[in-house]
This record gives C-alpha cells, sequence and structure tokens, in this order.
C-alpha cells in the first residue's frame, strides 16, 4: 500500500501533480491537502477510473493531519509563485512560514515518510524542513529531498532541440547540479548523454548553459504575472515521486537527481564535498534511492574547466541559501 499526500494540492502545480499521481497504478491512496478547493479537486479526480482512493482535506477539524496520516510519501508545492521581476528568494518571506508549519505537521504526525520539496526557494526550504525535523528529533536526511527534475527536463529538452530530434528528449540524460536557482543550477553539458554537434562554439555553450539555468524566468516572462511553471514542474515532480515510490517498493538500480543533505550518506556525501572543495551542506546531484530513502550520492565525474567555474560561482549564492534557511528555524527558538 502507498499513500501519497500533495500539500498545496488546489495550485497550479498541486492540481496536475495531483492527477499524474491519480494516473499512476502504483498509488493507493492519494491525500489532497490545501487552504482552499481541495475538496472539489478530490472529487473530480476521484472520478478517474484508476486504484488510488483520493481524498481532499481543509485546515479545519485536522485536515493537514488527517491528510498526513499514513503517507509514505509527501510532495510539496504549496507557496506563491513568482512574477516577473522577481528572484525565487523573492519568494522566501511568504513561502519559508508556509513550508515551516507544513513541516511541523509533518514532523508530528508522519515522520518517517519520504518529503519531497518543490516550495521555491528550494535551495532554503529544503534546510528549512530538515531544521523543523531536526527541532523534533525526527530528521532522517535520507527521506528529504529537494526536487531539481525541472531543470534535468528542461536540460534533455533543449540538448533535444539542439541535436534536432524532440522524439530524443525523452531519453537525453544531462546531470543537472548544485541547488535550484540561477547560478546555482549548473548543467554538465560535456556528460550529456547525446553529444551536442561537434560545430557547438564555446559561445552556444554558454547560451544554453544559461537557457538551462534561467528557464524558470522564460516561463515567467511568458506567464506575464499569470505565475511560473506549473505544467512542466507538474510532470517533473510527478518524475520524481514516482522514481522515488518505484525504490520503496524495492525496485533497485534507481538513479534520480536531487537536493539533499550530504550527510544522507557520509561516505558519498563527503567524498562530494571533497570533489566540490567545499564543506556546503547541501547539494543537488542524482542519487541512488533504495527502500530506506538515499543509498548514494554520485560524483560529479570529470568537469571541463567552464563546468568547474559554474560549480565555483555556485557555491557562495548556495551556502547564502542555506544558512537563510538553517537560521529562519534556529534562531527563531533562540
Ligand atoms: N522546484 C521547482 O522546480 C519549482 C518549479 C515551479 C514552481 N515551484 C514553486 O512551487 C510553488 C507553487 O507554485 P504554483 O504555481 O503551484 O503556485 P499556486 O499559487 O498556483 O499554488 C500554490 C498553492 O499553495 C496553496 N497554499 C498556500 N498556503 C498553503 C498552506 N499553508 N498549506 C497548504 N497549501 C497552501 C495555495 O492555496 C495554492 O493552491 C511556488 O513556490 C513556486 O515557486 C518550484
Ligand atoms: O522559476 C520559478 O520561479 C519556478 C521554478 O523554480 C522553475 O524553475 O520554473
Amino acid at each position: 500500500m502507498v499513500k501519497a499526500v500533495v500539500l498545496g494540492a488546489a495550485g497550479g502545480i498541486g492540481q496536475p501533480l495531483a492527477l499524474l499521481l491519480k494516473a499512476n497504478p502504483l498509488i493507493d491512496e492519494l491525500g489532497l491537502f490545501d487552504i482552499v478547493n481541495t475538496p472539489g479537486v478530490a472529487a473530480d479526480l476521484s472520478h478517474i477510473s484508476t486504484p488510488a482512493k483520493v481524498e481532499g482535506y481543509l485546515p479545519p477539524d485536522d485536515g493537514l493531519k488527517k491528510a498526513l496520516t499514513g503517507s509514505d510519501i509527501i510532495v510539496i508545492p504549496a507557496g506563491v509563485p513568482r512574477k516577473p521581476g522577481m528572484t525565487r528568494d523573492d519568494l522566501f518571506k511568504i513561502n519559508a512560514g508556509i513550508v515551516r508549519d507544513l513541516a511541523t505537521g509533518i514532523a508530528t504526525t508522519a515522520p518517517k515518510a519520504f518529503i519531497l520539496v518543490i516550495s521555491n526557494p528550494v535551495n532554503s526550504t529544503v534546510p528549512i524542513v530538515a531544521e523543523v525535523l531536526k527541532q523534533h528529533g525526527v530528521f532522517d536526511p535520507k527521506r528529504l529531498f529537494g526536487v531539481t527534475t525541472l531543470d534535468v527536463v528542461r536540460a534533455s529538452t533543449f540538448v533535444s532541440e539542439i541535436v534536432g530530434d524532440l522524439s530524443l528528449a525523452p531519453k537525453v540524460v544531462v546531470p543537472v547540479v548544485g541547488g535550484h536557482s540561477g547560478l546555482t543550477i549548473v548543467p554538465l553539458l560535456s556528460q550529456s548523454s547525446h553529444a551536442l554537434p561537434a560545430s557547438f562554439s564555446k559561445d552556444q555553450l554558454q547560451a544554453l548553459t544559461t537557457r538551462i539555468q534561467f528557464g524558470g524566468d522564460e516561463v515567467v516572462k511568458a506567464k506575464d504575472g499569470a505565475g511560473s511553471a506549473t505544467l512542466s514542474m507538474a510532470y517533473a515532480g510527478a518524475e520524481f515521486a514516482v522514481k522515488v515510490i518505484r525504490a520503496i517498493k524495492g525496485e533497485t538500480g534507481i538513479v534520480a537527481p536531487s537536493y539533499v543533505h550530504l550527510s544522507a550518506d557520509k561516505a558519498s556525501g563527503d567524498a562530494l564535498k571533497k570533489e566540490i572543495g567545499t564543506e556546503v551542506e547541501y547539494f543537488s546531484a542524482p542519487v541512488l534511492i533504495g527502500t530506506e530513502g538515499v543509498v548514494e550520492i554520485k560524483p560529479l565525474g570529470t568537469l571541463t574547466e567552464f563546468e568547474k567555474g559554474l560549480v565555483a560561482a555556485a557555491i557562495p549564492e548556495l551556502e547564502e541559501s542555506i544558512s537563510k534557511g538553517t537560521l529562519f528555524i534556529t534562531a527563531s527558538k533562540l
């Protein structure tokens, strides 16, 4: 039996994500929590002829607790999205408190669940969840994941466009490491499963890298005030969630990129810190997932000089965002 829960389930990401999870036969129960509209979303989805039993919950009458009870995997897309001109960090003011409160509910009701954080700024919201869980004595770094899959999905799509065959997109694999915001998004294009054209220039490589790093801005601009990526995020979030569920169910060899606490597997986490030359606490990398969560954080492998520069440029912003998220919880305790 697998119970999946979406927190923020009535939103732009939450609804299509809930649809994709309802469509997946690996899920037996789907809990939908939001501060509005979940009864309607749940009633609608419940008519779909797939096995998952769907329930919608609202805050009154302990709705969060009821939604979380018995959950195996919790996906969090709750919070406000960007408008043109905003950075993801500009969302911190509102989203930090939302994520803290939801994490508190998880700590008390479903401390063993796998937690997948979508809410931005991911580089800070994941540390917020970790610190809340620590305060409740239930932090297991193996079970906490920042969802960076959209960066990987974008990289696959953009590379296949350049190769000139969009039908390759589902097969193209490009590791994207670091974090989930601007310069902290580091695509390792030299390791693309499908090579870029031999004629690809340095300028073209820089332009493609920038497009992957700022793909979110492309959507924010096109939506012109109506939010950020929702449909592609729901696709990416469901893809990642389903990989985690397959791992929970015992499938072996599942590797997915994610932003994790580097103590999730001490040996490989320490090796990664050495590789990138800093003591950064969280980093996104391909991660081997098993029934108990993170089994191994994969090394970055051989980087080009250009990619080494990208990693170095990512670290200061990453460290600042991590410390901002951490302090949001630890400082309020003082
Ligand atoms: N990780 C990524 O790659 C990625 C990609 C796209 C968007 N995002 C982020 O995901 C978040 C959601 O984006 P969206 O477009 O779905 O926004 P949205 O405004 O359409 O939906 C957010 C939902 O969260 C709900 N919500 C607010 N406070 C809540 C609370 N306390 N408990 C439960 N639900 C609550 C709202 O009612 C709303 O339904 C944003 O922070 C956005 O930046 C992340
Ligand atoms: O760009 C955003 O604000 C949303 C998301 O993080 C994205 O990458 O699309």
